[in-house]
């Protein structure tokens, strides 16, 4: 298929492909996204950074052509570099190889293995390991490794161009968006910022210590100043590389808005009345509010607003002495993200209502605690709400509003 490739600079190209079709990937909605593939043109060596997802290759190879037509040059890829294994950035790799099997593929020690059990073709396949810094000569150009172990998996990597200031960061800074443009500033920056939030809430949060880590080990080898772009694997080009990290380190440190999102779930909507209480309380009470119906919206889009809310709150009624099931499927999840690692407790107030013993309160609100929420208060109450009761959600939420503008 004949597809251009967007030369990004002088001698690097995006050759990557447009998925628009994609809104479900491990759990997270999207509306399409870009795997990102990079062509690097050396006076004497070309490289090929990360490919596509597997059976999505033909945009690829007509953007990779197009390149080659481009520059002029004899098509042959010399140089394979892969920074992560996940199938989104590899699923091409044996068809590269097969192309170019005198091509070595430059990843880290532990992709060898994860690379050869994704994809047994490549049983015999000229690897080369890399350790940080770590570079291969492309000729006038030159590739800087950067491992990256577990920022997202154990195999991930950077890889540097050194003499124009381009990182290749891979997952690191990506955001599942698929705009026909390549750059950050060719979108709405609202639309930019909160793809990158969702990316970060449900990718990156578990690993923020290791973020703050990777930005100092960065500072130190004086790198952070010659970035002058960021290239994910997903998503925009960051011509403002400063802006992404900053946000990075933004939410890597807990910085969060005056701001509570409030998630619940009902059957004969007794909670979801508490919900709206709580809201109008809050909402006087000066703060911004964002609310989530289990019902309805899922765990993904939920995340991102965690990531910036000083206070989460959950709602759930009683259904045979336990709570509601549908907060199990984000219980596991917040277990797994660790939010508590951005290095903030976020506040949490439990409510529901029950009809019986009830319980499902107290319940959720020991897992709460186990998923490192400070939970503050807990309110339980019999089948629907009075107008006391009510008032009582109302006046709750106006304290939580205070104590959070403190
Ligand atoms: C199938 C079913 C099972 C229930 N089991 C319990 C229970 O074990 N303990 C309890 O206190 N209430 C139980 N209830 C009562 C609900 O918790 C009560 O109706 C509550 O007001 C529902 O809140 P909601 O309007 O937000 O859905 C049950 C309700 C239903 C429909």
């Amino acid at each position: 298929m004949k597809a251009d490739a967007v030369k990004i600079a002088d001698g690097v190209y995006w050759a990557g492909v447009l998925d628009w079709d994609i809104r479900k990937y491990h759990g997270y909605t999207l509306k399409g996204t870009t795997y990102n593939a990079y062509l690097v043109f050396g006076e004497e060596k070309v490289a090929l950074i990360d490919n596509t997802y597997p059976g999505t290759s033909t945009q690829m190879w007509g953007r990779i052509k197009d390149a080659f037509e481009k520059e002029g040059r004899e098509f042959k890829i010399d140089v394979i570099v892969q920074n992560h294994v996940e199938k989104d950035h590899s699923g091409a790799l044996p068809e590269i190889h097969k192309k170019f099997p005198e091509a070595p593929i430059y990843c880290t020690e532990v992709a060898v293995e994860g690379l050869k059990k994704h994809y047994p073709s490549l049983k015999d396949a000229p690897f080369k390991v890399v350790k940080s810094l770590d570079s291969v000569d492309l000729g006038g150009k030159s590739l800087v490794f950067l491992e990256a172990p577990l920022l997202h998996w154990p195999d991930s990597m950077f890889t540097f161009y050194a003499e124009e200031g381009i990182l290749f960061s891979n997952d690191a800074f990506g955001q599942h968006l698929c705009f026909t443009k390549r750059f950050d500033h060719e979108i709405p920056e609202y639309v930019l910022m909160d793809a990158t939030k969702k990316f970060y809430a449900n990718l990156i949060t578990p690993l923020s210590k290791l973020v703050l880590k990777k930005f100092d080990e960065v500072k130190e080898l004086g790198l952070l100043e010659k970035i002058k772009m960021i290239a994910p694997s997903h998503g925009q080009i960051w011509t403002d590389p400063m802006k992404v990290i900053s946000a990075y380190a933004d939410w890597a440190t807990g910085k969060c808005e005056d701001k509570v999102t409030i998630i619940y779930d009902t059957m004969h909507y007794s909670t979801q009345k508490m919900a709206h209480a709580f809201a109008e309380g809050l909402i006087s009470g000066g703060v911004e509010v964002v609310m989530y119906y289990l019902h309805e919206d899922e765990r993904s889009e939920i995340v991102k607003d965690i990531l910036d809310s000083k206070a989460v709150l959950f709602g759930i009624p009683t259904i045979y002495d336990e709570p509601y099931p549908s907060i199990g499927d984000l219980i596991y999840y917040l277990r797994g993200l660790k939010f508590n690692r951005t290095g903030r407790k976020r506040l949490s107030l439990v409510f529901g209502s029950m009809g019986g013993e009830g319980g499902a309160v107290k319940k959720l609100a020991e897992e709460l605690k186990a998923c490192g929420f400070e939970v503050l208060d807990e309110y339980e109450l019999y089948y629907v709400p009075t107008e006391d009761e009510l008032e009582k959600c109302y006046n709750m939420g106006k304290r939580l509003a205070a104590k959070i503008k403190e």
